[in-house]
């Protein structure tokens, strides 16, 4: 991480911005982070001398504080209160300052508004992921941001896996698939696991199996950059078991449970968006 990113204050360090933030106090060198909560503490930060937390709880300017000479500002609150810490923090920004919000739904427009003018502002949308190197994040620059704003965003994301820009009206579909993604994949585990200990495995071993699997088909899609369409077909003898389950896949609507639950994610985020 260059010298442009020296100190960065991340206002809200909850689920999201707080899996940024352990991923940043990962590096070497590590920046200064500044982590605000509104009271609960990110434990993940405890005995890390590089990592400071105020919750607003304790300490009303916390937010301002945070925000004096740091490089970056990420703003982690939910969407219905981001607004108001945007405005909170507007005074406080440092020159140049790159300020990113995380928040679902809620427009560039909306943030620029109540920060100063031609502030280098950025929309993104990461998943949880980024806390081990593997996230996934899109992200899309203000109107008014000065060049070069993209630039340090892919500098800033570099560490916590893959990042692109994209245009806003696409992040509401991107969080629906990508964002909420994770949770989907983690529901999928579960069930999974579910399951295996209805067919007579253990919890244990299916806790250790289920895993083990999605891991090594996802690994074996990405080295060989075959169709995963290509992959099923080769699991899956006609006339056999994996045709036996993809058939039940069909009757039960997989497919369309799958669209469905995107469909409900991208129209929720416009509605968190619209507060
Ligand atoms: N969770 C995810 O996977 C993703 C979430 N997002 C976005 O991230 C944002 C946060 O979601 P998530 O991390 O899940 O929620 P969390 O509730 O985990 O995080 C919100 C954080 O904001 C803190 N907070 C509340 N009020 C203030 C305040 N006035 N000043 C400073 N901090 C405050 C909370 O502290 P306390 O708990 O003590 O009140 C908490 O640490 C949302 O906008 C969401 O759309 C985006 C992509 C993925
Ligand atoms: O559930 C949410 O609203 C946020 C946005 C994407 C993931 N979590």
């Amino acid at each position: 991480m260059s010298s442009h990113h020296r100190v960065i204050a991340v206002l809200g360090a909850g689920n999201m911005a707080g899996a940024l933030a352990q991923r940043w106090a990962s590096l070497d060198p590590a920046p200064e982070l500044r982590l605000t909560t509104g009271s609960s503490r990110p434990a993940w930060a405890d005995g890390l001398t590089h990592v400071s937390h105020v919750p607003v709880a304790d300490v009303p300017s916390a937010n301002v504080d945070a925000v004096a000479e740091a490089d970056v500002v990420v703003l982690g609150v939910k969407p219905h209160a981001i607004v108001a810490l945007a405005g909170e923090i507007a005074d406080a920004l440092a020159p140049g300052a790159l300020v990113v919000s995380v928040a679902g739904g809620v427009r560039l427009a909306d943030l620029a508004s109540v920060l100063p003018a031609g502030a280098a502002l950025v929309r993104t949308m990461p998943n949880t992921p980024v806390a081990v190197g593997r996230g996934v994040t899109a992200f899309a620059v203000a109107p008014g941001a000065p060049a070069g704003t993209n630039a340090r965003v892919h500098e800033l994301f570099a560490p916590t896996g893959a990042v692109e820009e994209l245009d806003e009206d696409l992040i509401d579909a991107f969080s629906a698939v990508v964002g909420s993604g994770p949770a989907y994949v983690y529901a999928v585990i579960e069930a999974m696991r579910e399951a295996a200990v209805s067919q007579g495995l253990s919890p244990e071993q299916a806790a250790r199996m289920v895993p083990a699997m999605i891991g090594g088909a996802v690994a074996y899609l990405e080295s060989t950059g075959r169709e995963p369409g290509d992959l099923r077909v080769e699991v899956t003898s006609p006339g056999g078991s994996t045709a036996a389950a993809l058939g039940a896949f069909v009757e039960h609507g997989l497919a369309e449970a799958l669209a469905a639950g995107v469909g409900a994610a991208t129209a929720r985020a416009r509605e968190l968006g619209r507060g």
